[in-house]
């Protein structure tokens, strides 16, 4: 499913009634009834049930009028609220306005003191409310009255159903510039919005609902839209189907350069996941210091010393020769996971990555390596996968963490255009960004992979698939099964799981897409 801007919509919405003919109005109608069906879903029934609803002076409070006309039908009790200018409401939102006004329902203004005092009771006595204060038109710091209401929703704490997106939350950057209504369910009009997916409105959406509202299949899904969500499907297609008499060198040759003293567990679970992940066999180099404990670790997973003068990390040009040379052999190389930050490792890790032919995964340390150096990133001779977590990526392009979650996608395709690099940025949604500026939003995964190891498994992960399908297309099929994998211990384990944990449901989020 394509993931939309503000701007794809508005593009959307003036070609469903240029080129189809449709009124705004029906869409406005499907919107409102849709809302009203969700709402009574959230709150149990309608009969007998009160409903705040919350209109503001735009479409979305058009889209609120409509909900609450049907509301009423429905049998609810509906509060209605309007933070608008009646004057300058547009056609549709009026017609949707006079009509639910026609009804006999009270359009309550929220002015005076005796205003505010009655939407405290009305809120109080309330079973739900739905949030038609803002949509995908909000601009900027919010006005005071706005602000005064949100907080007041908010202090309820009533089943909230937000129409669009949460009143508050930026459309296409999932920013909240001032404050936000925290919904229980979002429903979305025509498309998912970025925003939804990525910073803080992700915490504010609550469940996602999608509705097409009758916009036509084909404005949905054209191509102009460059975001989309991973979905199972997807992810089916790209694996392939094995056949009985394949060979553990059809299924690639891993090699994974990892670890340094005291971070030995990063290594071993690096490349323990591409194995559990379907890679035929996988060579682990590590410094020669800790290699007798990963050796001892792992059974499947071929260890290789590589010299390193007793520091216990790698680095030097001995160990450079040898591990290009292990490379060569290689369908694909993943460097990075537990490297430690030391200059001379980050050195080798631009010298060996600068020779390296075969596809190669970056993570942790070796993105820091690069940090500062995005043109020895951009030279690279292959187009390099680099999975870092929120706080790597804001050091590798030299801003602060604040600055590059405010417009996270927007930063990643930079990022993957002016890098010629595969980004894989790992955050409340991890995203892959391609450096043509295609961009895949995934919606698998869950907080309790906020956990030390994770990202070890997810870079195994894309690196043990790297010879089963296209290389270029592994990151995708990579952080789907790594999140499901991570739904599927998130069941038992919540917020207790580990990364082993993730580890050993691999294979399960695997078996599940067979086709
Ligand atoms: N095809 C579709 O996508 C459809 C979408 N619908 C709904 O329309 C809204 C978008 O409507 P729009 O009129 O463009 O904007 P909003 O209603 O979101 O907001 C405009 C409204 O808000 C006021 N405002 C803007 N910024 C602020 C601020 N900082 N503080 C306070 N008030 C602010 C502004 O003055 C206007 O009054 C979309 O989300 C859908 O819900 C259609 O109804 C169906 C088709
Ligand atoms: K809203």
């Amino acid at each position: 499913m394509n993931i939309a801007f503000a701007s794809d919509m508005r593009t959307i919405d003036e070609r469903v009634v240029g080129e189809y003919g449709l009124p705004a109005l029906a869409l406005m109608e499907n919107a409102g009834r849709r809302t009203a069906e969700e709402t009574v879903s959230l709150i149990g029934s309608a009969r007998g049930k009160s409903v705040c609803v919350f209109a503001g002076g735009g479409n979305n409070g058009g889209d609120a009028f409509a909900a609450a006309r049907h509301l009423m039908n429905m049998g609810a009790r509906v509060k209605l609220f309007f933070t608008g200018n009646e004057e300058r409401l547009g056609d549709a939102a009026r017609a949707m306005h006079d009509a639910v006004r026609a009804m006999g329902v009270e359009v309550r203004p929220l002015e005076s003191d005796r205003d505010w005092d009655r939407l405290r009771v009305a809120l109080r006595f309330a079973d739900g409310v739905v949030d038609g204060i803002l949509g995908t038109g909000v601009q900027g710091e919010l006005r005071k009255p706005v602000i005064r209401l949100i907080e007041e929703i908010n202090a309820a704490g009533k089943k909230t159903l937000s129409i669009d997106v949460p009143s508050g939350v930026e459309a296409d950057t999932g920013r909240i510039v001032s404050l936000a209504v925290q919904a229980h369910r979002t429903l979305a009009l025509g498309l998912p919005k970025v925003g939804h997916f990525i910073g803080q409105g992700a915490n504010y959406t609550g469940e996602l609902l999608v509705d097409d509202i009758g916009i036509p299949r084909a404005l949905l899904t054209g191509e102009s839209l460059r975001q989309s969500l991973i979905t199972q499907e997807t992810v089916t297609k790209l694996l392939p189907v094995r056949r009985r008499d394949v060979h553990k060198g059809d299924c690639g040759r891993i090699l994974i350069l990892a670890g340094s003293v005291g971070m030995t567990g990063a290594a071993a679970m690096a490349a323990e996941a591409a194995l559990r992940i379907g890679a035929g066999l996988v060579t682990l180099a590590v410094p020669e210091r800790i290699y007798e404990i990963l050796a001892a670790k792992l059974n499947e997973v071929m260890v290789v010393p590589i010299p390193d003068e007793g520091k216990g990390y790698f680095g030097g040009m001995e160990a450079l020769q040898k591990s290009l040379s292990l490379a060569a052999s290689a369908d694909a190389v993943l460097i990075g996971p537990g490297l430690g930050r030391a200059a001379e490792t980050a050195e080798f890790v631009r010298l060996f990555a600068a020779d390296v032919k075969a596809p190669l995964v970056m993570d942790a340390d070796a993105i820091w390596a690069f940090a500062g150096q995005l043109t020895a990133l951009r030279d690279l001779p292959q187009v390099p996968i680099l999975t870092p977590h929120i706080g790597e990526f804001a050091h590798l392009l030299g801003k602060s963490a604040e600055e590059v979650r405010a417009n996270l996608l927007q930063t990643a395709r930079n990022a993957a255009r002016d890098c010629q690099a595969v980004f894989v940025v790992k955050s409340e949604c991890t995203i892959v960004v391609y450096p043509d500026g295609d961009a895949f939003f995934t919606t698998c995964g869950n907080p309790g992979m906020a956990t030390a190891g994770s990202g070890d498994v997810l870079a195994g992960t894309i690196a043990g698939l790297m010879r089963q399908m296209e290389s270029g297309m592994t990151p995708i099929a990579g952080v789907y099964l790594h999140g499901r994998a991570g739904d599927l211990t998130y069941e038992r384990k919540g917020n207790g799981l580990m990364a082993r944990d993730i580890l050993m449901k691999l294979p399960k989020a695997r078996k599940e897409l067979t086709r």
